[in-house]
């Protein structure tokens, strides 16, 4: 078709289909029409009396004048024309008739080009050729009546496909549709403002009143049924009020907690202390230091932090002069309260969405008799519900640092506003400051507001002098240190042969503590000191007894930064943050690689935070770094094994399992066989919907017997109750995240197992995680004689899946061409549609009955007992006893299991 550009340079053809129109008109396609012409979609384009060009919408419901208006207008006035203007007419065309349309002066039609024409025609149209509408124009300067009439009618038995028929048929359906709209505009229109009117009239009425006032009632009953949901949730933590009542309180009571902490942990059941709260609440109440914990998993860490937090922040309200207990009130009156000049008091940041929310749940247990507000900030959630908690100014923020950073970045005042930050606190900070995780985390440090040295003016002058003098020289005596131990290895290096250099080595390294290793960073830093926290030398400089003065609590400029002289504790808490990367720096000073200074997470910490001149590490991790109640143990199998024994661990070891993968791949492939083999599971995994994972990780804490498979998204301190067994499918990265994942299970001194699977290529990986561990770990039993029934079922359930997996993509790839063919207004062939051959049917029919048969057998074999083989279970001997399935924390002795498995690939052990 060659038409369009003729139309183009003559802008007469616009769109004015009101024909049913079933393909999308793309303008010309063909062999001769390489440009569009000028088309628009229910748009007409005619000649007005001055010349000008009108664009007319179908309807004519808005008139606009082009552009081109002006000069159309000119080039008319100097040749006067006469137009007729004809009207609607209705023409059939096919795919040569644009050449006629354009020659004869027909502007308005919609072009329908050759393919959509011909879709139409053989889709859907079942042989009628396309009818459009359109209105005519024709110029003429000297025609006269008779040969409007003979041009029109030569163009009704045009054989280049214009048949113009039925026009006043045409006119009169045209002007009945456009006064049917205009009138249904009207009606519309009316009513729009009689509603107004009487909105306008209730607006004042007293029904009116009353009915806003019942709404907001209803709101409000609303708002505290939620309140009072959400109280009871916490109350399900909480032990019988008669138990709590006998408990013994001491211990918390001799570390000047707030009572109202004290009634929490009372309710809580919590009698006393774990190992790190005991060291670090005295500490950071008393002293009021910067804190770096680190303790086993399930050692409870949150509420380390979470004490001192707390207390901090009610110290600071009553001093305030607020009311700090839980009001009877609901909480709807309480946001009724002037709370503009609120500012955010402790802010916490966590790597993932749901341990955010685990430690906010965690901190209202403890402060669920104040009336604190404490809230998570992360993403993925109710944007309105996290807007309206937000509006509460509530006193804790725990948040994720995307989310943060981001309602920060669009401006949010209260969560930008650290000038009054009392606590800010970090959890699995190891994995907050890897590289390339967290970008969001850097910029939040940054807004930490700097200390203004002396807490209150004027005070502690001298101190501060005396302090940088100090640090002066020790920067002195660490740089003399430095150039001598340069010399000394450079001598080492020329007196090679002298000096055993291995030997010396080890010998320094002898005497190297952590703490030097600390200090090392504190000169990176140009930090005074580092205490290590042992009791009896703890020495409290700047804050006497944890008091607040509600002076203090004021930020004052200075310069041009702004410092604030609010003592904002920090806390930094992990339980990979010391330990292991302690022996990876001890290794690199061997290796003689310190020169590099690659700083290990805790070294990047410090050097980011501005934390006070004092800090304390508090380090309770244990040598073996996994919890203490954990058994650990490994099975080594080929690649092709391991569904195998996980199905077996499953099957034999019922429990609360949770499995641990490295790609959400691996968990759709188990999924799909698990489901197959009538396990139930769930997944967990950062593609999936929050709603969704916050879900499936109830089914996981609510039911027994349950699988959850995880990414690393569920590896770090996620604490839920009553894991009893960890599954490391495939071989975590890193050291940290087989201690994390690990510690799913066996937490607050409860029991419980890890199954690490290795294949041959993982075999490396294992040997170096047993050098860190500085531990063996064992093998798991495995009692071989149930490992061919074990085949059977998983056989099936592959082959089952292999067969569905190959139904699914013919039909998805079916699906895919008729989408995309739909989608480009592509005409397939009819063999497409046409059902396949007899022997393509028959071929389908038998595998659908394969499938079936495959699938019965397996539900069969499924609902038999898993059998040793040897085994038979027709006469019933010994079915009891092996049907028996067993509890792994009770009976796993690992100790004396010492069943290696011959397997392909592997080194000796
Ligand atoms: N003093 C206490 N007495 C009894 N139970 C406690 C006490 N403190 C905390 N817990 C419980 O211990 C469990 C583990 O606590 P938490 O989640 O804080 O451990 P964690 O050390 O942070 O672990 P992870 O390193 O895995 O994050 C929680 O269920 C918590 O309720």
């Amino acid at each position: 078709m060659t038409g369009g550009e003729e139309t183009k340079k003559k802008p007469v053809a616009g769109g004015g289909a009101r024909g049913g129109r079933k393909g999308k008109g793309k303008g010309f396609k063909g062999k001769g029409g390489p440009k569009k012409p000028f088309v628009k979609k229910n748009v007409v384009i005619t000649t007005g009396p001055n010349g000008e060009q009108i664009e007319k919408r179908q309807r004519g419901l808005r008139k606009k004048k082009t552009k081109s208006a002006t000069a159309a207008a000119a080039a008319a006035a100097q040749k006067p024309k006469e137009k007729v203007i004809k009207n609607w007419e209705k023409v059939e065309i096919d795919t040569n008739s644009f050449n006629h349309f354009a020659a004869s002066g027909l502007v308005g039609l919609e072009v329908i080009d050759a393919g959509s024409y011909n879709t139409y025609e053989s889709g859907g149209g079942k042989g009628k050729r396309k009818s459009v509408v359109a209105e005519v124009v024709e110029e003429t300067t000297s025609d006269t009546e008779s040969e409007k009439k003979s041009s029109s009618s030569s163009k009704k038995n045009n054989k280049q496909g214009i048949v113009l028929h039925e026009r006043e048929k045409e006119e009169k359906e045209g002007a009945i549709v456009d006064a049917k709209h205009k009138n249904k505009k009207a009606k519309k229109g009316n009513q729009q403002q009689q509603q107004q009117q009487e909105d306008n009239k209730n607006r004042n009425s007293e029904e009116f009143k009353q009915k806003k006032k019942d709404f907001e009632e209803f709101r409000k009953e609303q708002r505290v049924a939620r309140e009072q949901k959400k109280k009871e949730f916490q109350l399900q933590d909480r032990i019988a009020p008669e138990a709590a009542d006998t408990l013994d309180m001491t211990v918390w009571e001799s570390y000047n907690l707030d009572p109202l902490i004290i009634k929490g942990l009372r309710a809580l059941g919590y009698e006393r202390p774990t190992e790190i709260q005991s060291q670090v609440i005295p500490a950071s109440i008393q002293s009021g230091n910067d804190i770096i914990g680190a303790a086993e998993t399930g050692s409870g860490k949150t509420l380390a932090f979470g004490i001192p937090m707390v207390n901090t922040i009610l110290k600071y309200l009553r001093a305030q002069g607020e009311d700090v207990t839980r009001s009877t009130l609901p909480q709807v009156g309480l946001l009724k309260k002037d709370n503009s000049h609120k500012k955010l008091l402790a802010l916490v940041l966590c790597p993932t969405r749901e341990l955010a929310i685990q430690v906010t749940n965690h901190l209202r247990t403890v402060a669920l008799e104040t009336s604190l507000r404490i809230i998570s900030v992360v993403g993925g959630l109710s944007q309105k519900k996290q807007d309206r908690e937000l509006n509460s100014k509530p006193e804790i923020v725990v948040a994720t640092p995307g989310r943060l950073w981001e309602l920060i970045d669009e401006g949010d005042k209260y969560l930008g506003d650290f000038t009054n930050l009392l606590c800010f606190g970090i959890d699995e900070a190891d994995r907050m400051v890897e590289k390339g995780v967290f970008r969001e985390i850097d910029s939040i440090l940054e807004r930490l507001p700097q200390y203004q040295l002396h807490y209150k003016k004027g005070q502690n002058d001298e101190e501060q002098e005396e302090v940088e003098q100090d640090e002066d020289e020790d920067q002195e005596e660490q740089e003399d240190a430095e150039e001598e131990e340069q010399q000394e290895e450079d001598g080492e290096e020329e007196e090679e042969e002298q000096v055993d250099e291995d030997q010396e080595e080890e010998e320094e390294m002898e005497d190297i503590k952590d703490i030097e290793d600390i200090e090392d960073i504190e000169d990176i830093q140009g930090m005074e000191e580092l205490e290590e926290i042992d009791g009896d030398d703890e020495e409290i400089i700047d804050f006497q007894e944890g008091e607040i003065d509600p002076d203090d609590f004021q930020a004052e400029e200075v310069g041009f930064e702004k410092f604030t002289s609010v003592k904002r504790q920090t806390f930094i808490f992990s339980a990979t943050i010391v330990g292991v990367h302690d022996e990876q720096q001890k290794d690199a000073k061997k290796k003689k690689k310190y020169a590099n200074k690659e700083l290990t997470p805790l070294q990047t910490l410090i050097s980011k935070i501005n934390f006070h001149r004092k800090y304390k590490l508090i380090d309770c991790t244990l040598k073996k770094l996994t919890a203490h109640s954990l058994k650990e143990s490994k099975i080594l199998c080929n690649l092709d094994e391991k569904d195998q024994y996980l199905y077996y661990f499953i099957d034999r070891y019922p429990g609360k399992t949770l499995v641990f993968v490295n790609s959400v791949d691996c968990i759709r492939r188990l999924l799909a066989i698990l489901k197959l083999l009538k396990v139930v599971a769930f997944p967990l995994h950062a593609q999936m919907e929050q709603r969704q994972r916050l879900r499936n990780l109830d089914h996981f804490k609510r039911e027994k017997n349950v699988i959850l498979i995880a990414t690393d998204v569920a590896a770090r301190g996620l604490d839920i109750p009553g894991v009893e067994h960890v599954v490391h499918y495939q071989m975590p990265r890193t050291i940290e995240l087989y201690v994390h994942r690990s510690g799913r299970t066996a937490r607050s001194n409860r029991e419980g197992i890890s199954v690490l699977f290795v294949d041959p290529s993982e075999q490396k990986t294992y040997a170096a995680f047993t050098d860190k561990l500085e531990h063996e770990i064992l093998d798991f039993p495995i009692d071989f004689k149930f490992m061919p029934a074990v085949r059977e079922r998983i056989g099936m359930a592959y082959d089952i899946d292999k067969q569905s997996f190959e139904k699914k993509k013919v039909s998805d790839e079916k699906n895919w061409y008729l989408r995309n063919a739909k989608a480009i207004d592509m005409q397939l062939d009819d063999v497409f549609y046409q059902s396949d051959s007899e022997d393509e049917k028959d071929k389908q029919y038998r595998e659908k009955s394969r499938l079936n048969q495959l699938k019965m057998t397996l539900d069969a074999v499924l609902a038999q007992p898993l059998m040793p083989s040897g085994v038979s279970r027709r006469y019933g001997a010994g079915i009891e006893e092996w049907t028996n399935k067993k509890n792994a924390r009770a009976t796993l002795d690992l100790e004396k299991s010492k069943s290696k498995k011959k397997c392909d690939g592997f080194w000796e052990f």
